[in-house]
């Protein structure tokens, strides 16, 4: 039993077997997490597309149960004043296998640590999957924007971005200082005495786990090449371990030999030839721009993979319409790149297209491939149409410029049975 969790009546619980496929009931119970910010724009649409092109689509014989769970500044009105992110939140997502959220608000430079980043650490969702495709019609700064095509897998659960760090002037930052002065003789630190300390841990087993997701995906999905994005040159024993840690395994479990003495490697015929390269992440982000069909399938550390999540984002058109996952084995939640957008909280404004997207590809994920066509489809033909929210609308000759409700309207009307 939940303390503020209402269980809804009808419908019953995903399971996983042995093998990690999932048994999805025809009428599954699906957590959410409203969100911070935008959350309560953007999610309540993407529910009615969900349960709109559910019904289309089965006529009837499958249907989703919502179960709203809490995080973020919801959490703390519902379960008490420094309450974030409660445990039955944690137990119903590990519950229920599949869910979905809104974005949640972190403060910068003090304050509570990212809710979001606790729930993909809490869970080990330990991949962050974000596909970057173009939708015909949306405004793009680049010239021919259907070059890019990739699918981030992005490493979620170690790096710097983990949260390990000590304010400057704390007695955290002075023991560690203290000791990587005197007993590990490290003679770099600029200024000791003002300097706050980040720890970017990087292992063997989280990086092998995130690179074999990303090799079995390209292979599954046809693709062409999986890219190792790093910045091994400067952090050696990190980004540079990350690089050599995924060529190692792309070897010893996938069969990949060096493709022109080396480093890039090739994977046997029989698993698609598919290119395993790597690329320094500051040359990354310009290639992307210049030859953006010249990367696939990208593996890469969880700060590399937040940045090129955003800046892959823009040159399809922005993070209005970027989806996501954070995976493990077992266990997906769903949501969008983007944040809370604070200053448009409530104003029925921005694009809900991210989080639809988002529970597109969770439908997909639960086998639900006809509903989740029907969103795709009914995505291209709105955005076609010009019917669009101000994001898109701002860049757009001739365009109608709806809400946030309204755009999902159309998406509804616009879907094909
Ligand atoms: N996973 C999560 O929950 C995430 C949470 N965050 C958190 O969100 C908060 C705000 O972060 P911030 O850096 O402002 O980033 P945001 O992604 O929230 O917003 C930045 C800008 O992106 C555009 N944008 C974002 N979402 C949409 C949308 N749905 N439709 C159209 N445009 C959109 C807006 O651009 P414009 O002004 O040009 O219209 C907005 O001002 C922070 O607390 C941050 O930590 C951030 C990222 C992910
Ligand atoms: O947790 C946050 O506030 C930011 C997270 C983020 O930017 C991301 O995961 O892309
Ligand atoms: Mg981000």
């Amino acid at each position: 039993m939940y303390q503020h969790i209402s269980i809804p009546a009808e419908g019953s619980k995903i399971s996983v077997n042995a093998d990690y496929s999932l048994n999805v009931p025809d009428n599954p119970v699906i957590p959410y997490i409203e969100g911070d910010g935008i959350g309560v724009d953007i999610t309540p649409v993407m529910r009615k597309v969900v349960d709109s092109a559910v019904e289309k689509a089965y006529e009837g014989k499958r249907r989703i149960s919502w179960m709203e769970i809490y995080a973020g500044e919801k959490s703390t009105r519902i379960y008490g004043e420094n309450v974030w992110l409660p445990e039955e939140t944690l137990q119903a997502a590990k519950e229920y296998v599949v869910s979905i959220k809104g974005p949640l608000t972190t403060p910068v430079g003090g304050g509570i640590r990212s809710i979001n980043v606790a729930l993909r650490q809490e869970l080990d969702l330990y991949v962050c999957l974000r596909p970057v495709r173009y939708f015909q019609g949306v405004p793009s700064p680049l010239k021919n924007p259907e070059k890019t095509d990739m699918v981030i897998f992005r490493e979620n659960s170690e790096d710097i971005y983990a949260g390990i760090e000590w304010e400057a002037g704390s007695e955290g930052a002075k023991k560690v200082i203290d000791f990587l002065m005197n007993d590990m003789s490290v003679t770099k630190i600029r200024f000791p005495q003002t300097a706050g300390i980040g720890v970017k841990p990087v292992s063997r087993e989280g990086t092998e786990r995130l690179v074999r997701k990303a090799i079995q995906y390209a292979i599954d999905n046809g693709r062409r090449s999986v890219t190792l994005v790093h910045k091994g040159n400067i952090m050696k024993f990190t980004e540079g371990a990350f690089k050599n840690w995924g060529y190692q395994l792309a070897a010893k479990e996938f069969g990949a030999s060096l493709l022109d003495g080396g480093p890039w490697m090739k994977l046997p015929e029989d698993k698609g030839g598919i290119v395993i390269k790597d690329v320094i992440a500051d040359a990354f982000l310009q290639q992307i721009l210049l030859r953006p069909e010249e990367y696939d399938v990208i593996a890469t550390l969880n700060l590399n993979g937040d940045y090129v999540s955003d800046a892959l984002a823009a040159q399809v058109g922005g993070i209005g319409i970027a989806p996501g996952a954070n995976m493990s084995d077992s266990i997906a939640i769903f949501e969008a790149t983007h944040g809370t957008a604070p200053k448009y909280a409530g104003k029925d404004q921005v694009n809900p297209g991210s989080i639809i997207l988002s529970a597109e590809m969770m439908l997909r994920h639960m086998g639900w491939a006809e509903a989740a066509d029907l969103i795709t489809q009914s995505m291209e033909k709105t955005i076609q149409d010009k019917t669009v929210t101000y994001d898109f609308a701002r860049l757009m000759a001739g365009a109608q410029k709806v809400s946030c409700s309204a755009f999902g309207q159309a998406l509804i009307e616009n879907m094909a049975r």
